[in-house]
């Protein structure tokens, strides 16, 4: 058994979540963390909200709430939609705790001790009739590059520039919309990173297992243009980490908070500490080198964009600390999923958001198309014809089908009880050798996080049941030989049982249902083909359980086009 430390990139409070959101971390990581549980390792599976910043506030402040108030019931809404998904969290922590804002500030303290935080004066837009700096997302105007008349100071949402402040063309704040805007200057922290550059290049290094995706992005922030460079790490914002030093304001950083981005990735530790005093747990031993967590196995699951934090801006914390903190031992990282056509977008309201999908089918439908559909090695795109013929095909044709035929075929000849009898011939061996061999293929692919992969091995397998219970036909054998076909019979109600097990941590529901149908609460793993296909004696007794996938009709398909066209309001 070992240890293992699993954190997803946690979700930005100013919305709901899209499916391109919950593939690109929250879902693998979650299967990921099933995957474990269930060969028995010791698992600490941590996600948050992500409260502070901006984008917060402005959404707090078009919700007419206290932004506090705000996150508060964003966070909320986000656990239980969360629990609907069944993300199997060990805890849903959030980044304006008490834990988060003590971390932060005793990461900004050591780093400063370590000598790699220095003060910058630069000039920033100040609205004079707000009577504040206006960073990043308060100010909007038009795009120098094409005209777009409501850019965001960070960027322009219509031809994707980056963008700074000064660049707009007529700049308004967003608060007021006032013109009467200024250049002051203000005073920042900056982290040193460019002092790191050398150590997180070598650390990056010695990475070789990594995916691409991710070392490739954080040697294009390590070595393009010149060079990896240092960061802001606070922000002129009243919502956020005050920049305190040992308890009193920061010298010259009084009403500045850190940045988001500084104190998110704390709050994977930070929540793990919440999780301690919900619970009477020992954090320590799953952070902290010196108290246990050296043999702790950390891994991380996030989207594409958000790798250049992962890989140096946080690395660059904890190492600059110079403190025994866990550091992560691999990240997966993941490309876009799109939708039809185009992007998924929160301020745009494009696609389709968790709450949406949860009301017109259950999570593992989405679950599943999500999982074997993940944007590993390229960017995918979720349309509708797709994901009902994935579902009408894999889950209702193949399992689905597989289910109902056994156990409808043994509650009419024998009753609903694993009947007695018979033996198995080379069929049944060889189907065995076939399960045996792509088993311990889909445990190498999930041990190794390749999550499309893991999903058409599994589907293989489910396939093979199918495929042996066409040929076997008990159905027929029970006219001539009712042993043989009693045997058939409790062979496959077994592999039923297998196949709860195995799909679990893809459709977490129906392989519960699968197990309670069998009357089984055994999900033990099969390390043994022919020992777990005898798990469920003769004369155990089951139900036939309700369909447990249906199909998703045509025109079900065709109105959930037209709903989800157009724009969320
Ligand atoms: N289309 C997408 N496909 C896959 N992953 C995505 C996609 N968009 C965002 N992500 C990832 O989802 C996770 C949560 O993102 P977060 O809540 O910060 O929203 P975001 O990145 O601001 O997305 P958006 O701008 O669409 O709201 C991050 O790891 C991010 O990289
Ligand atoms: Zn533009």
């Amino acid at each position: 058994m070992a240890r293992h430390l699993i954190t997803s990139a946690i979700p930005y409070i100013n919305g709901i979540k899209h499916l391109g959101n919950l593939v690109g971390s929250q879902l693998p990581a979650d299967l990921y963390a099933r995957y474990l549980r269930a060969r028995g390792h010791e698992v600490m599976f941590i996600c948050a909200t992500d409260e502070h910043g901006t984008p917060a506030e402005l959404a707090a402040a078009k919700a007419g709430k206290p932004v506090a108030d705000y996150c508060a019931e964003m966070h909320e809404v986000q656990a239980r939609i969360a629990r609907g998904f069944r993300l199997s969290f060990d805890h849903f922590g959030r980044s304006s705790s008490a834990e988060n804002r003590a971390l932060t500030q005793h990461f900004a303290k050591r780093l400063a001790e370590e000598g790699l935080i220095r003060e910058v004066t630069e000039k920033q837009m100040y609205s004079v009739a707000d009577g504040r700096f206006l960073p990043d997302r308060y100010i909007e105007g038009t795009c120098p590059n094409c005209g777009y008349d409501s850019a965001r100071g960070d960027q322009c949402d219509n031809c994707t520039k980056q963008l700074d402040p000064v660049d707009l063309i007529e700049p308004r704040s967003v608060i007021s919309g006032s013109t009467d805007l200024e250049m002051r200057e203000t005073k920042h922290l900056f982290l040193c990173q460019s002092a790191m550059k050398d150590k997180l290049a070598a650390w990056i290094d010695s990475k070789t297992d990594w995916p691409v995706l991710t070392t490739s992005i954080a040697r294009k922030w390590l070595f393009d243009g010149d060079g990896l460079q240092d960061r802001g790490i606070t922000r002129d914002l009243s919502w956020g980490v005050p920049a305190q030093f040992d308890g009193a304001p920061w010298a010259g950083m009084d009403g500045k908070v850190f940045y988001v981005w500084f104190d998110a990735p704390i709050e994977y530790i930070a929540a793990t500490q919440e999780w301690a005093a919900a619970t009477g747990g020992d954090w320590a031993r799953w952070w902290r080198t010196d108290k246990g967590a050296d043999d702790v196995t950390y891994t991380q699951f996030m989207g594409k964009d958000n790798v250049p934090f992962h890989t140096l801006s946080f690395p660059a914390t904890i190492l600059g600390s110079a403190e025994p903190w866990k550091l992560v031992d691999y990240i997966k990282s993941f490309n876009y999923l799109n939708y039809d056509g185009g992007q998924f977008s929160t301020s745009r309201g494009r696609g389709v958001f968790m709450d949406q999908a949860l009301e017109i089918l259950p999570a593992d439908y989405w679950r599943w198309w999500l999982l074997s559909h993940a944007p590993e090695n390229s960017d995918a795109e979720f349309t509708w014809e797709n994901f009902q013929t994935s579902v009408n095909k894999d889950l209702a044709d193949v399992l689905g089908n597989f289910v109902s035929r056994v156990t409808k075929f043994c509650r009419s000849k024998f009753g609903e009880a694993l009947p007695a009898g018979g033996v198995t011939g080379p069929r049944e061996a060889e189907l065995m050798a076939e399960l045996e061999t792509r088993i311990r293929t889909y445990e190498g692919l999930m041990e190794a996080m390749e999550v499309r992969k893991a999903a058409a091995e599994l589907r293989a397998i489910w396939v093979a049941g199918n495929e042996y219970l066409q040929a076997a036909a008990p159905w027929s054998t029970f006219k001539t030989d009712p042993e043989t076909a009693a045997a058939q019979v409790r062979l496959a109600l077994n592999l039923v049982r297998v196949y709860a097990v195995l799909s679990a941590p893809f459709i977490p529901d129906a392989a519960a249902a699968m197990l309670a149908a069998m009357g089984t609460e055994d999900r033990s793993w099969p390390e043994d083909i022919g020992a777990a296909l005898a798990v469920l004696p003769e004369g155990h007794a089951f139900t036939t359980p309700d369909v447990l996938f249906r199909k998703i009709a045509d025109e079900e398909r065709e109105e959930w086009q037209r709903r989800f066209a157009g724009r969320r309001d």
